[in-house]
């Protein structure tokens, strides 16, 4: 992190015409769009702007030298359109002439505009070919409304930090919009995202998923096909008279090994979700955006919820992964930074859907990061040692974790998932026995 004083320009491409059009404020909490910049580390870096010398600080800045910092921003509103706008700039800004560039997540908020999603691209060289490059890309996404902006920030004379909102020419050239002070916020009281959790990432309806899948036909062919088989199950599919247990935890803190062996024990159906008539189609919709990937995990829920309606009338049942899994992971994907940023226990997006049936229980495998990664390491796969290393520290993981921890009706209830197998299997019989009675 350097001070501005020592940056040549920093640039930004914000397209957020309605937020960035407010008048500039220079306090977080006011009329005038605020920023948040997510870095690698846990904590946000906020700014926002004023109209002229205010005496606030600079934000911490983010910018290498000698290099250049640039960003770009489009609506986070949950469309599809915009969602894969987004996905399109961040696969395009890993290529090429940003392939020298760090890319971190940008917020765009503010009282009365919409959030906006981007990027923070730090050029450590500097040079003007990534502007030119930025630009090129902008102008080649074609008609977009609004269309997209330039901010273009500049040191000034005392060191001072200034915002310049450019409006690109579709034939070339620009307009300058306008000019603010960039002032250092304070960040926000709840993570600018956990507001849009609800429409963007976690869905509470079939319809709210299905409409997502709907507006994806055109061009992912899957998508009708998952469309079809969701129409063919009943709606509000009913629980059997036989107990429906389900077993959540990370990757690797034993899930498939627990929920076959209390299958085995319990002589019980065992069904997971994504259910296999969709899982052939998991990748194609692991590459999309969000919005879509999790509207598509959504439907793979209500799509279980029917085989388990109709197998619980017969037999007990074990559930690998259901509605948890898919909220849990999708907070912790969409909140960056620290736990601390989750929404708060009892938000909105870890409650159960209405119009899902509901499990009688739902056990939470949990081991210690050091027992998931021999666990991870044991079982081989494609990852090396490191990234799995990496990946089983990071905040990610226990964000994840406490998201299952805060969900509700039903809550998850833990396990404690370190010893043998054998003993797991035991608290895991002894918990379904206390909660479901004799089976
Ligand atoms: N209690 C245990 N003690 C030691 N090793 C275990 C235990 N339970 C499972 N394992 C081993 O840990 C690894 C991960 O287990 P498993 O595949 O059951 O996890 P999982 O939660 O289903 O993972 P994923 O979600 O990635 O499919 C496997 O190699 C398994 O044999
Ligand atoms: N109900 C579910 C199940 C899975 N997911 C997503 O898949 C990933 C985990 O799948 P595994 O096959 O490795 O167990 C996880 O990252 C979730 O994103 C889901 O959303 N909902």
């Amino acid at each position: 992190m350097l001070h501005p004083s020592r940056l040549g320009r920093l640039t930004l491409l914000p397209r957020a015409l309605s937020a960035m059009s407010a008048p500039p404020a220079g306090a977080s909490g006011q009329a005038g769009p605020c920023f948040a910049v997510e870095g690698p580390g846990s904590d946000l870096v906020c700014f926002t702007l004023s109209a002229g010398a205010s005496g606030r600080p600079e934000p911490r800045c983010f910018v290498p030298a000698p290099g250049r910092c640039y960003s770009l921003c489009v609506p986070a509103a949950p469309s599809v359109p915009m969602a894969r706008l987004h996905r399109r700039l961040q696969q395009r800004l890993r290529q090429g002439p940003f392939g020298r560039c760090r890319v971190l997540g940008l917020l765009c908020y503010g009282a009365q505009a919409a959030l906006e999603k981007g990027f923070l691209i730090q050029d450590p060289q500097g040079g003007p070919e990534t502007e030119r490059a930025l630009e090129e890309l902008l102008r080649g996404l074609g008609e977009l409304p609004p269309p997209p902006l330039l901010g273009v920030y500049e040191a000034g004379e005392r060191g001072e930090l200034w915002q310049c909102l450019w409006a690109l020419r579709g034939a070339g050239g620009r307009d300058l919009l306008r000019r603010a002070r960039v002032v250092a916020a304070e960040e926000p009281p709840l993570h600018p995202a956990v507001p849009g959790l609800s429409h963007a990432a976690v869905f509470h309806s079939l319809e709210a998923a299905r409409s997502v899948v709907e507006q994806c036909t055109s061009f992912i062919p899957e998508a009708t096909a998952v469309l079809d088989l969701v129409d063919k199950c009943p709606k509000q599919s009913k629980k059997g008279e036989f107990p429906v247990i389900v077993i959540e935890g990370l990757d690797a803190t034993g899930k498939t090994t627990v929920t076959q062996s209390v299958n085995d024990s319990l002589n019980a159906l065992l069904l997971r979700s994504p259910p296999a008539c969709i899982s052939q189609w998991r990748k194609t919709f692991d590459d999309e955006p969000t919005l879509i990937r999790r509207a598509f995990y959504a439907l793979g829920n209500y799509i279980v919820a029917s085989e388990i309606a109709k197998a619980s009338t017969k037999s007990p049942v074990v559930v690998d992964r259901y509605w948890h899994s898919t909220a849990a992971y999708a907070i912790a994907t969409e909140i960056s930074g620290k736990v601390q940023n989750l929404p708060p226990a009892h938000h909105e997006v870890y409650q159960w859907p209405e119009d899902l049936l509901k499990p009688d229980l739902v056990l939470l495998l949990t081991v210690s990061p050091e027992e998931r990664i021999r666990r991870l390491q044991g079982r081989g796969l494609e990852k090396t040692e490191e990234e799995t290393e990496l990946e089983a520290n990071s905040l990610f993981p226990q964000k994840v974790e406490e998201s299952y921890k805060r969900m509700e009706n039903p809550r998850c209830q833990e396990v404690d998932a370190s010893p043998s197998r054998e003993e797991v299997l035991r608290t895991v019989l002894y918990l379904i026995k206390k909660h479901c009675g004799s089976l």
